[in-house]
């Protein structure tokens, strides 16, 4: 006799407790259960119910199966199982990001595709997350009886009817309860049914395909990438071209070509903020069988749009980092576009890199992945360098529009001539006259709030949040001391230092500050300010963005969320405040960093008919990374910043891992690190042909984060199976240790230096 069994992964288990259990299938579930599906397991001493996904399903002998099995409580149907290419890619996450199973799972299908254990007439039972993405749809089936004679809602909802089934939602707007339809229904003059809710989130977006003619640049790009769209095999490629290039132009071309030969294809954007704008393009160029999946759309209509990819309803996806989980079919093009952004690596676990998860894909799908930019990350452009990827090349603007004049403005004399003020005089002088011709500006400021430093006069003391170790930064219109990290509030504003009860002072300026110094010496000018605080609500950037197109603004003031991607034809002027304080960040891609925000928002003027110039207020003018971002030289800044990699030893010449301690007590932390260090180091010299470099432990720069403390160890590695084996052992044995108490580790391999 066989038996039926199945290995499962758990929820809330820890990275150093992630195995795989089994059960039995009891006969009820019997040829429901597969591998993908999510479970419901009594779990533990007490046999709590608990979630879980089924990796593996195995007929055992009944003789070879291990005594006293348990059984599933509940499994979720069929349809709704991880497909296997989903199921690829939780293995593949799970191998490369030392996440546990199940936070692989929850990273690929959006929460509203998840369940949760519920207990229903005294039985655990799983209950989908999201019970209202359905609705109920009308259609008329039969006539109206005359007897009894009906009521005029009656004979309006069948009139309402004969035109063909709308939704309860529909029928209500026109008056018609749930009552008359239920009646309805009872006379079999109405059937009933529960559908998808259709939801069309572009429906204001026209179809109005123009007909795409490349530049000449723009041509030999595509022409050289069509053949790896057409041969049907995975290959990866860069498109690197300056801003206003019209990679955006080679990608529809692309796409275009995708379509016809019948494949499908994702587009991924870095921030929600450039959803709307790639939305339209893709829209107006290819009508509708688009969708899109990013973390502002409402759990409801997220898991709608799923839902509609997973049909087979959609061509096209668009979407930040996790669209990049798309459940698509056949697809022929992976485009990255801002492939240098952050966004693109995941902060919390799985903490993957979505070039990497793309890589995957592509290769699991052969589709053609492009990764695209102005100012490509190092390691994209070495690997291009080298041959690893085709290295496609735009040095122009689209009608050999002039890249934007540059100029510095040294904020140490501005301040030695007396201006005490956060915008310069020259910045005023040429936004207002912008203002006067009728031109748009935009000012990048990375740093949100009012003031960023409250700082006592007499003891120095700077005030601190209480759970992380950062400055609290003044929020004018909340009147409140804010954690940038953990969101902690400290009201009313205080005046005077805890410490000695001196006076405190307000320092260090934010978007807000700046917004209120532009409307008072521009006094006229429209002034948006875009930033996390102004955005929070649902649609925010979209809205904003397309205000400012519409010229209903002059000056957009922003955070990094304005300096790339945009295309606006009436931005003349650009302005960079506060840019230095970066220039000395910590991180090994510090420079990286800078040259990319610089070099991107420059780009964002003179992108059409008028010309663009640009202007940077800094006290380091001289700076060189400044001065190439300035010459809008990508080349020259990547030959400094490979020779640098190079000779410090960092990427893409070492896989850069950080192995996260934290926990309640600095002691432990601090021990744990040690301790995990020389379980590795113990290790790592049993295999001396695994390179390895091992520094720490340290503190990370933010040593205390949410209350708790925080260590790190850092490795410089390759990171390949023998060394990922060994990070395993090393986990195990550390899970094994008896420490008193323990720091929980997290491990990343995206970070530049801490968590
Ligand atoms: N072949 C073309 N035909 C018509 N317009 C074009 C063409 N190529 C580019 N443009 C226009 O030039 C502008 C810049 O193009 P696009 O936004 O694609 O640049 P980009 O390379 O993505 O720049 P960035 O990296 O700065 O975002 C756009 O307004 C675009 O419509
Ligand atoms: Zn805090």
């Amino acid at each position: 006799m066989t038996l039926t069994t199945v290995q499962v992964a758990v929820d809330n288990a820890t990275i150093h407790f992630d195995k795989l259990y089994s059960y039995r299938i009891p006969d009820a579930l019997l040829g429901r259960v597969w591998p993908g599906s999510m479970v419901l397991v009594p779990f533990g001493r007490g046999d709590k119910p608990r979630m879980a996904v089924v990796l593996r399903v195995e007929e055992l002998d009944a003789g070879a199966a291990p005594k006293r099995l348990k059984m599933l409580h509940d499994a979720a149907p069929e349809q709704t199982r991880l497909t296997p290419d989903l199921l690829e890619l939780v293995h593949f996450l799970k191998d490369r990001t030392f996440c546990t199973w199940f936070e692989a799972v929850k990273a690929v299908i959006p929460y509203g595709a998840q369940y949760r254990a519920a207990v229903v007439d005294g039985k655990p039972v799983m209950q989908s997350r999201l019970s209202r993405s359905t609705e109920r749809v009308y259609t008329l089936t039969g006539e109206l009886p005359q007897k009894p004679k009906p009521g005029p809602r009656q004979k309006a909802a069948v009139e309402a009817l004969r035109k063909g089934p709308l939704t309860a939602h529909q029928l209500d707007e026109v008056g018609i309860s749930k009552t008359t339809l239920d009646t309805l229904c009872e006379k079999g003059v109405l059937s009933v049914a529960e559908q998808d809710k259709a939801l069309d989130l572009f429906a204001d977006i026209p179809y109005e395909p123009q007909p795409i003619t490349l530049a000449p640049e723009q041509q030999r790009a595509f022409a050289a990438l069509a053949p790896d769209l057409e041969d049907g095999k995975p290959h990866a490629a860069l498109l690197h071209g300056v801003t206003g290039s019209g990679k955006t132009i080679v990608f529809l071309k692309l796409i275009e070509r995708t379509l016809e030969l019948g494949r499908k294809a994702i587009v991924l954007v870095p921030e929600i903020s450039l959803t709307p704008q790639m939305i339209r393009r893709l829209k107006s160029t290819f009508g509708s069988r688009l969708a899109v999946q990013h973390s502002a759309l409402n759990n409801t209509e997220r898991l709608l749009q799923w839902r509609l990819i997973q049909q087979g309803h959609a061509d096209i996806v668009v979407g930040t980092r996790s669209a990049i989980f798309a459940p698509l079919q056949n697809i022929g093009l992976i485009i990255m576009d801002e492939e240098q952004e952050h966004t693109y690596q995941s902060e919390s676990a799985p903490r993957y890199d979505a070039h990497d998860v793309a890589k995957k894909r592509a290769a699991m799908e052969n589709s053609l992945l492009v990764f695209a930019s102005a100012t490509p990350m190092t390691e994209t452009y070495h690997a291009a360098e080298s041959g690893k990827y085709k290295l496609l090349t735009l040095t122009q603007r689209y009608g050999g529009r002039p890249l934007p004049q540059v100029d510095f403005i040294d904020m140490r004399a501005e301040l030695a001539a007396g201006n005490p003020r956060e915008v310069s005089t020259r910045m005023i002088r040429e936004l207002q006259e912008n203002l006067e011709n009728g031109e748009q500006s935009i000012l990048l400021l990375n740093r949100r709030g009012y003031h960023t430093v409250a700082m006592c006069a007499s003891c120095g003391h700077v005030l601190k949040c209480p759970n992380c170790s950062v400055p609290l930064v003044y929020h004018k219109p909340q009147q409140a001391l804010m954690c940038h990290h953990c969101g902690h509030i400290v009201r009313p504003l205080p005046q005077l230092c805890p410490e000695c009860g001196g006076k405190l002072n307000y320092s260090g300026f934010g978007t807000q500050r700046v917004e209120e110094e532009l409307a008072e010496l521009l006094p006229g000018a429209r002034i948006l300010r875009m930033d996390q605080d102004s955005t929070n609500q649902k649609n925010a950037h979209e809205t904003m963005l397309a205000q400012f197109g519409r010229q209903e603004y002059d000056i957009l003031l922003g955070t990094q969320m304005v300096a790339k991607g945009l295309d606006f034809e009436k931005v003349t002027l650009v302005g960079v405040l506060g840019i230095d304080s970066l220039l000395f960040g910590q991180g090994f891609r510090a420079y990286e960093s800078v040259f990319s925000l610089v070099t991107q928002v420059i780009g964002r003027g003179g992108r059409a008919a008028l010309p663009g110039r640009a202007l940077i207020q800094t006290t380091v003018p001289n700076h060189p990374v400044l001065q190439l971002a300035a010459a809008q030289d990508y080349e020259a800044f990547y030959r400094e910043e490979i020779a640098f990699r190079k000779f410090g030893l960092y990427p893409p010449f070492c896989a850069f891992c950080v192995v996260g301690f934290v926990g309640a007590a600095e002691g432990t932390v601090a021990m744990a690190a040690h301790r995990f260090g020389t379980l590795l180091a113990e290790r790592a010299a049993q295999h001396p042909q695994i390179p390895l470099r091992l520094l720490g432990p340290a503190p990370m720069g933010i040593t205390m984060l949410n209350g708790k403390y925080r260590y790190k160890l850092t490795l410089k590695c390759r990171n390949n199976a023998a060394f990922r084996s060994l990070l395993q052992e090393t986990l195990d044995a550390y899970a094994q240790e008896k420490l008193p108490q323990k720091a929980s580790v997290i491990l990343d391999f995206n970070s530049d230096g801490d968590l």
